[in-house]
Formats: structure tokens, C-alpha cells, sequence
């Protein structure tokens, strides 16, 4: 089954987290199962942060893209339209929220398991539950939000 990173318009399918054009990055693939969207991420020795756990950040990480191509998904699902079908949904991160419950294992796929809590206007809030070997690990709550046409043409400051 294609994950909905694998239809990203390429002008966005460059992110760290979930961009598949970015050969450093983490190249996430989420999919529906049911009412739930599921990442699966094997982390790496390097991911480490006390040995033989995960560094929270990479957590965070996923979460967030986790969490963001799961807004794209709702919406596309909300309005009965194909992930390719145009024109695209994009969401970027508002908000990220992250509960670290237990360290997480190192030496194993890494399981997130998003349910889309609110679907509002531009915004979408997805929770996530992190799960090592079934073992609720952490949670995220992300607010995505539809990334605004002019997004990043602000000058800081
Ligand atoms: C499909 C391809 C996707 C590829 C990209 C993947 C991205 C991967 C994840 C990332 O890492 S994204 C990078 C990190 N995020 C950013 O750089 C975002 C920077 N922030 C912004 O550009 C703006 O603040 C943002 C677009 C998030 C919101 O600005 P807007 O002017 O569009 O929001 P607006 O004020 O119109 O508010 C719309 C709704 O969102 C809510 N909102 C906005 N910012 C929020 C926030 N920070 N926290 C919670 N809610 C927020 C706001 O309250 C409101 O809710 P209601 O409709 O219920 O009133």
C-alpha cells in the first residue's frame, strides 16, 4: 500500500522527517488502519541517547511528521478525495507536544499510532501514542496546520 508520504508534491517531499527526495533524513511511511494512521521506524545505534534507548528528539521527530502527514490523510479523507488528487493538502507543525512515559528500546521497530482528535477549519489535531515491542513508550499531540500559500516568504524579524 502507498504511504501518504509517497504523495507529496515534490516541491514539499523534502522534509527531514518525510520527505522521500531526502536521502538524510528518516523517510517515514504512514498509512490508515482503520480509523488509526500507523508509522513503523527502525532506529538506528546512532539514534541512541542513554545506550540502548532512543534519543527523545528522534521521538519528536516522528511524532511531528507522523502527525502532519496524518492531518494531510484526514483531510484528504474528510472531503472523499484521493492522496494524488489535486489540488494538494500540506500541513506544517503549529504545535508540538511530547510525553515521554518510559525510555525507549533501541533495538527495535518503533511503532506510532495516530487518531485524529479535531478537524477544524485549517487545523487538524492528531494525538499519537509511541509503542516499543506494545509497550506505550510515549505521546505526542500536534496541532498541524494548513500550510498558508505564502508560507516561509515572511522575512524574520
Ligand atoms: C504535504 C506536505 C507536507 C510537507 C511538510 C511536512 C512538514 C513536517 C513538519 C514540520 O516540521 S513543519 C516545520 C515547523 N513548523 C513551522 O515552521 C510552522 C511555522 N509557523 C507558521 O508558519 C504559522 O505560525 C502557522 C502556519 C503554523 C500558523 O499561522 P497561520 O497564520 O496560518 O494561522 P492562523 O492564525 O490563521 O490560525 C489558524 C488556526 O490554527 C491555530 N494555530 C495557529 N498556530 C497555532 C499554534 N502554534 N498552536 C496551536 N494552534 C495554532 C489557530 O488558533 C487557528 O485555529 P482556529 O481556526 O481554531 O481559531
Amino acid at each position: 500500500m502507498d504511504a501518504f508520504q509517497d504523495h507529496y508534491p515534490e516541491n514539499v517531499a523534502h522534509c527531514y522527517g518525510c520527505g522521500r527526495l531526502n536521502d538524510h533524513g528518516h523517510q517515514i511511511k504512514t498509512v490508515w488502519e482503520g480509523d488509526e494512521t500507523v508509522t513503523r521506524f527502525t532506529p538506528e545505534p546512532y539514534h541512541t541517547s542513554v545506550p540502548g534507548f532512543v534519543y527523545g528528539g528522534l521521538i519528536a521527530s516522528l511524532i511531528d511528521c507522523h502527525s502532519t502527514g496524518s492531518a494531510a490523510a484526514a483531510m484528504y479523507r474528510a472531503e472523499g478525495r484521493d492522496l494524488d488528487s489535486l489540488p494538494p493538502f500540506r500541513f506544517v507543525t503549529g504545535s508540538l507536544h511530547v510525553d515521554f512515559l518510559k525510555p525507549t528500546p533501541i533495538d527495535g521497530p518503533i511503532e506510532l499510532r495516530g487518531r485524529i482528535t479535531e478537524v477544524k477549519g485549517r487545523k487538524v489535531v492528531v494525538e499519537t501514542a509511541v509503542l516499543a515491542a506494545g509497550v506505550l513508550t510515549a505521546r505526542g499531540n500536534v496541532v498541524a496546520i494548513q500550510m498558508p500559500e505564502d508560507f516561509g516568504t515572511a522575512k524574520p524579524g
